[in-house]
């Protein structure tokens, strides 16, 4: 049974199949602090948060069985992402079910702070009748300065179309051609910050974009500016803010984010009369936190169930078509790394993965992650290593990875081969996917064989001499291990070659001692593959 603590309020009916999943027990604990979360996450499986918990390493480390991380959500800043690395514990967002919600609560900010009315909401129901002190400002013909043009910003600046503003837009990422599609002007964020009657910020928070707006931004500015951040405190230098403001460049401000959240009672946006505030509340619709909830709850099943799973933060994205591609062999890639793991002896100092065939031509650095989580879980534990932990973990063990690729392939469509290294020796599996039959291994270090790569193996080598297949049957089945398949590979009539035995149950190391006792016989190796 896996255990899913979930530590903010999300939403009931977006766990829902969690909460149903009969291999799943949810237990909800909001507003844990560090210390609680700490002392109780030592249970659990997977821990479902929004922005409010704060999984440091200190938790990462606590969570002995932790597997997933999943953010009801986008911004993950919350979320010790190297820690989570370090440990293989996967971390997880859901980065589309908000963006609308998120997008409109833009909008309802800048059109709130274009025309006060949070200020003249509060003097009205005060008994207070002003119409002066109100007069706004048009969005109509306004240039909207937007910083960072993802999911959110996009959409903000199609709705802005509508309005009839003139946008200006930098991101990165963009190019020319999507500026062009989108209807606005590809920009800089110099050329924003001179020009924008109102600016939005929509970028993550990173070392770059902290302050990104800052006093030197702010002195440049048009005068009579208005400034909205529904993306994260602290892109927007809050102090450096308030002074632009008391010095009548921005006539006014729109936040929903802070750099600390809560912010201190004192915090001078509080009774600023020109700010304008909300607590964190872009991604607050019942339809936002049921979306974010419904994809993060799929996700964590999908990564608990040890299925395939998408919107991982800690490793690279896979689009859905190299994905389509890829996944039919994630399974033969990790059992070929195991498979290599148990032929070598010692510490293996370099993998060796050649891709060759159809293979060649695509991005084959997802599959690579799961042939190294292969190799690397027979020695440290299958617990202990994943996708997301994998090449990190080689590269800390100073694991030297090589990957060749090939777009001849000889006799199969693909060919996925493995060959470790160690102090003494080199090892190579190689296997494919046949249309029909599935992964199958179809070469063992020199010797083409065929077989599929499930179970409990033994891998004999041996002198290609008649009678060893018989006295092999024999010894087997007097120790009552039944040998389901039996495949030889040889190169040369009389010369070495192997035997590779599916048995039904684990071979006794008495029985294999007995088996490479024989004459002709140099070896005898039990290989299990999950
Ligand atoms: N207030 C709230 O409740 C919510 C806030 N957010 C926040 O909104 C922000 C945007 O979210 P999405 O649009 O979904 O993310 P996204 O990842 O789709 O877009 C972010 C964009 O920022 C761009 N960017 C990165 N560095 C930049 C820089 N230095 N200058 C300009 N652009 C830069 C990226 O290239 C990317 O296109 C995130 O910080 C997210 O956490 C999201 C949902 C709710
Ligand atoms: O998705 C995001 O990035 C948000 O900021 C939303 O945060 P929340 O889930 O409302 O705490």
């Amino acid at each position: 049974m896996f255990k899913v603590l979930v530590s903010d309020p999300i939403s009931d009916l977006g766990i829902q199949k969690l909460v149903e999943a009969t291999d799943v027990a949810v237990d909800k604990k909001p507003d844990l602090s560090e210390d609680e979360l700490i002392a109780v996450i030592g249970e659990y499986d997977a821990l479902l948060v929004r922005s409010q918990t704060r999984v440091t390493a200190r938790v990462m480390e606590a969570g002995k069985q932790l597997k997933v991380v999943g953010r009801a959500g986008v911004g993950v800043d919350n979320i010790d992402l190297e820690a989570a690395t370090q440990r293989g514990i996967i971390v997880i967002n859901a980065p589309d079910g908000n963006t609308i919600t998120t997008c409109e609560h833009t909008f309802a900010m800048m059109m709130a702070v274009a025309r006060h009315i949070p200020q003249a909401y509060l003097k009205t129901v005060g008994g207070v009748w002003d119409r002066k002190s109100f007069v706004g400002v048009e969005l109509r013909g306004k240039v909207l300065g937007v910083l960072g043009m993802g999911r959110i910003g996009s959409e903000v600046a199609k709705r802005a179309k509508a309005f009839g503003m003139d946008i200006w837009g930098y991101d990165p990422f963009m190019t020319e051609e999507r500026a062009e599609q989108l209807g606005i002007r590809l920009s800089t964020v110099d050329d924003i910050v001179r020009n924008a009657d109102f600016m939005t910020v929509h970028t993550p928070l990173t070392p770059e974009t902290r302050h990104m707006i800052g006093s030197a931004q702010f002195e440049v500015m048009k005068k009579g500016m208005r400034i909205v951040n529904c993306a994260r405190g602290g892109i927007i230098d809050e102090l450096a803010l308030v002074e632009a403001i008391d010095q009548g460049i921005v006539a006014g401000a729109a936040f929903d984010v802070f750099e600390v959240e809560p912010p201190a009672a004192d915090h001078p946006f509080l009774n600023h009369p020109k700010i304008i505030v909300t607590p964190h509340l872009g991604a607050s619709t019942v339809e936002a936190q049921e979306n974010v909830a419904i994809d993060v709850s799929e996700q964590v099943l999908n990564i608990l169930r040890d299925a395939p799973f998408t919107n991982a933060v800690n490793m690279p994205p896979i689009p859905a078509t190299l994905l389509k591609t890829l996944q039919p062999y994630f399974a033969l890639g990790e059992k070929l790394g195991s498979f290599a793991a148990q032929l070598t002896e010692g510490a293996v100092s370099e993998i060796k993965v050649s891709y060759s065939g159809e293979l060649a031509d695509v991005d084959t650095q997802p599959l690579t992650r799961y042939i190294v989580r292969g190799v690397l879980a027979h020695h440290l534990g299958r617990e202990q290593v994943n996708v997301v932990n994998s090449m990190h973990l080689a590269k800390e063990r100073s694991v030297n990875i090589i990957v060749n690729k090939t777009k001849e392939s000889r006799d199969f469509t693909n060919l996925v081969s493995v060959s470790l290294r160690t102090k003494t020796e080199e090892r190579l599996v190689a296997g494919t996917l046949l249309t029909g039959y599935g992964p199958r291994v179809v070469q063992i270090d020199k010797f083409p064989v065929d077989v599929a790569p499930e179970g409990n193996l033994v891998l004999v080598s041996h002198n290609d001499k008649p009678g060893i297949i018989g006295k092999i049957g024999t010894l087997f089945g007097n120790n009552d291990v039944n040998i389901a398949t039996m495949q030889v590979g040889r190169q040369l009539a009389g010369g070495s070659a192997i035997m590779v035995l599916t048995v039904d149950k684990a071979a006794p190391k008495e029985l294999l001692a007995e088996v490479t006792a024989l004459p002709d016989l140099n070896k005898a190796k039990e290989i299990i593959l999950y």
